[in-house]
């Protein structure tokens, strides 16, 4: 995306100020409660006029304020997904979906409702009214509505938020298919680190309306941990797996891991915390740890009192987290080689 962003506005006592440009698909916006999130998002949909400043989205003004442009939300391009789907409730689900396509100026439908509905998998519930759907259902055909108006922009205020652990991850991966497959850029917004990572690749940060940071999310999500108890936590995507006897074997890049879960269709994601990794220089005669592998060391970096260490293990990235001691006495630095060795059942799922 383009998104040309400096922008201020005063609501009471609290200013939001805001000035950046965001090049990358997926961005976040993150920041504690009140800290302007919601704020930005209603700036940038047209539903709050800015008092200042200008807003540029792929090359068009949305906003001016010295050349007296301000352009109604309907014109803007913008696609909103709020926290609960919003669905007309007298239309059935095809109805729903091609309400704002049909909308939308022929030249500008980029994508086809057919290939959207495959996506996100709504074929049988097409002639389904709104009111007997559950809840992740209504969200995948919000998105889909949103999406089949061909937005510039997606714009997430916490559409994961309220919905159960359980569907909110069964939710991620075809949020993550549309936006991968349609190419459509997005400013998500959530207090929840761990749904950033899933879902973007930078982040503005906010503090008191303010703009703080932008940072790829990776750094935030390093600089959160090294100053949390828990430490670094890795995150895998992992495609479909191979049964080996009680074992499930997934690829992972040109090797495989082995862990303990498994079973069902589709790509998962897992989390494996760094302080799970063992790391080993040269080899042992037997381990139970089932995951072996030879990694090169990219860098180190302060975690938490201890020591997280970059690994690259032919061409996938880890961290694995362990004591300033354990650094010296193995004599670890950027370009050296290790082994390191993760037991089938530390991976926890979670997608
Ligand atoms: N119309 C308004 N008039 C006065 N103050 C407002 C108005 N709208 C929002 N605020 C204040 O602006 C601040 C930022 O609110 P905003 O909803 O943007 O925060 P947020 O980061 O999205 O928070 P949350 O994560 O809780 O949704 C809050 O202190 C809020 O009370």
């Amino acid at each position: 995306m383009e998104l040309e962003v400096d922008i201020e506005k005063r609501l009471g006592a609290f200013c939001c100020a805001a000035a950046f440009t965001v090049h990358s698909l997926r961005c976040g916006v993150f920041g504690p409660s009140g800290s302007g999130k919601s704020t930005l998002m209603n700036l940038l949909a047209g539903l709050v006029v800015p008092d200042r400043g200008r807003i540029r989205l792929a090359g068009h003004t949305l906003y001016d304020a010295e050349a007296g442009i301000n352009l109604p939300p309907e014109q803007r391009r913008i696609g909103v997904v709020f926290q609960h789907a919003r669905l007309f409730p007298h239309m059935n689900v095809r109805r729903n979906l091609l309400y704002g396509w049909r909308r939308t100026d022929p030249g500008d439908r980029r994508i086809e409702p057919e290939a959207l509905i495959k996506v996100l998998n709504l074929g049988h519930l097409l002639h389904r009214g709104v009111t007997r759907l559950s809840g992740g259902e209504r969200q995948r055909v919000a998105l889909g509505r949103t999406v089949l108006a061909c937005p510039r922009l997606i714009l997430m205020d916490e559409p994961l938020t309220g919905l159960d652990e359980e569907l909110k991850y069964q939710i991620i991966p075809y949020l993550q298919r549309v936006l991968d497959q349609f190419a459509i850029p997005l400013l998500f917004i959530s207090h929840s680190l761990r749904e950033m990572r899933l879902m973007t690749d930078e982040v503005l940060v906010f503090h008191d309306g303010a703009l703080q940071a932008q940072v790829s999310t990776e750094s935030l999500a390093r600089s959160d941990m090294a100053t949390a108890g828990g430490g670094y936590v890795n995150m895998l995507h992992l495609g479909p797996p191979r049964q080996v006897g009680d074992l499930w074997c997934y690829p992972w890049g040109e090797t495989e891991l082995v862990l303990t879960e498994g079973g069902g269709a589709g790509d998962k994601f897992f989390e494996l915390e760094a302080r799970d990794i063992i790391l080993l220089k040269g080899r042992l005669a037997a381990i139970s740890a089932r995951n072996l592998l030879t990694c090169r060391v990219v860098g180190l970096f302060g975690v938490n009192n201890r020591v997280g260490v970059e690994l690259d293990c032919r061409g996938n990235r880890l961290v694995a987290q362990i004591v300033q001691e354990s650094v010296c006495e193995m004599g670890l630095a950027a370009g050296g080689e290790v082994v390191a060795a993760i037991k089938a059942s530390s991976f926890r799922r979670i997608v």
